[in-house]
């Protein structure tokens, strides 16, 4: 019906737009929500945080999506109908949001989806010839559409995918729009299930941007947590804390493929699973760990390879991408800042560790106006500001940041 497209016209005229960012993800604690007001786009965007918050999920609903979550073998039928009903609950959930903070629907622009990924399967990751880089969100943007009654943006990443990437890291796009700062060289290191960065040159380049993942951020330390403890994470480090390292199950916990990869790469918990360590644990013979040791010791292994990234991106080199489009060093000069974000923030023996290794404080993204737990939501929100008013923005020619507009257009009726 044309009368939506010409409301999406007309809102891509507004000299404000309201937008709900919303991000769910691979930690599974619930969904964050945060309602943007964005003006202006590409590096002029000018973003407030209205209203934040996370809405947590409850165990059934948790457990349904762990029966598929990053498995190679799962009952079909439960992600075909896991599929609408995410969609439902997060429709629900900001229609909860929106009564809290005495909102009505019709006062919001745009929702910006970003579902839930159930699988992520770069081709370096699965190796299987003749077929591309792979991710999958469900959650359909649809039905968020038709049950809050607002023009719906979903499903960013395939567009990715199609135009070269892997389909992560995202974030780079606002997180290059809203905290790039001229003379300052800066990292964005975001821990959540799995840990993230971003690099923001000082001299506002956006051909030099670049992000990558990681490797592990909280999710084994929460997976093995939640077998031995009992508990969801291992608050404020606590139990990391009065571990031990092993170094022998480190050594062999930083043995993988991934580690060795040019940048960018991504990953996810396909790889850096439950399997995974109890592999590296019978690997170097440490089966019998104490559990608060493991704790300690898959705490520093996500320290150490976060730390180690970030150091081997930021050492000086002359090329910062080669000829096939990897990154192989920033110019940088070794001068840089490091603002953390996501749930691994508020873990003191994981800043602790990584703020050793790297020499330097570990800063976090609140001090740059937005606050760490909802920087990936707002982050989806501009994303979806970009596809309706934004400009062409010219990355450079290198892999990770291709120069396009994502989300897919649901609308209400
Ligand atoms: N007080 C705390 N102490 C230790 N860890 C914490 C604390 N608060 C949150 N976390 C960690 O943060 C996790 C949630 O992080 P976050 O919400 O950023 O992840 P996510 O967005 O689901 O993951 P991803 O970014 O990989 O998709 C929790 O599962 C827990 O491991
Ligand atoms: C496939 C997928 O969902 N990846 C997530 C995950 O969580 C952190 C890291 O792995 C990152 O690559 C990505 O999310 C953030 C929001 C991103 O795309 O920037």
């Amino acid at each position: 019906m044309k009368e939506h497209v010409e409301k999406l016209h007309a809102l891509s005229r507004k000299p404000s737009r309201r937008i709900i960012g919303l991000m769910s993800g691979t930690s599974l604690d619930g969904l964050d929500v945060a309602l943007c007001r964005a003006e202006g786009s590409g590096p002029e965007t000018r973003l407030q945080v209205e209203y934040f918050k996370t809405v947590p999920y409850d165990e059934a609903f948790r457990n349904a999506i762990r029966e598929i979550f990053a498995k190679r073998q799962i009952d079909f039928q439960q992600l075909v109908l896991l599929n609408p009903l995410i969609g439902l609950q997060h429709g629900q959930m900001i229609l909860d949001c929106l009564t809290e903070w005495g909102i009505g629907p019709q006062e919001i622009d745009l929702i910006a989806s970003h579902g839930q990924t159930v699988f992520h399967a770069p081709q370096k990751q699965h190796g299987v010839a003749g077929f591309p880089n792979a991710t999958l969100q469900i959650g359909d943007g649809d039905h968020i559409a038709v049950k809050t009654g607002i023009i719906t943006l979903s499903d960013f990443r395939q567009k990715h995918i199609a135009a070269g990437g892997e389909g992560a890291p995202l974030a780079v796009y606002g997180d290059y729009f809203l905290f790039s700062q001229k003379n300052e060289n800066r990292i964005l290191l975001n821990m959540g299930g799995i840990a993230n960065f971003t690099f923001l040159p000082g001299n506002l380049d956006a051909s030099v941007v670049f992000t990558t993942d990681t490797g592990p951020g909280n999710t084994l330390i929460d997976a093995f947590t939640r077998l031995h403890f009992g508990r969801p994470f291992d608050e404020n480090g606590e139990i990391a804390a009065s571990g031990t390292i092993d170094p022998a199950l480190l050594n062999a916990l930083k043995d993988a493929p991934f580690f060795e990869q040019p940048f960018p790469k991504t990953t996810g918990p396909e790889v850096f699973s439950m399997d995974y360590v109890k592999n590296a644990m019978q690997v170097s013979g440490r089966l019998a760990i104490e559990p608060k040791d493991l704790i300690a010791t898959l705490t520093q292994f996500s320290a150490e390879t976060i730390s180690e990234a970030i150091h081997n991106a930021m050492q000086k080199g002359e090329a910062i991408v080669t000829e096939n489009g990897e990154i192989n060093a920033m110019q940088s000069g070794g001068v840089f800042e490091v603002y953390a974000s996501g749930g691994g923030a508020h873990n003191p023996a994981l800043m602790g560790a990584i703020g050793k290794l790297l020499g330097r404080n570990i800063r976090l993204i609140d001090e740059l106006g937005v606050a760490g737990d909802a920087k990936e939501a707002v982050l989806f929100a501009v994303l979806a500001n970009e596809a309706v008013a934004g400009e062409a923005v010219y990355f450079g020619e290198k892999k990770g940041v291709p120069g396009v507009s994502m989300g897919k257009i649901s609308f209400p009726g």
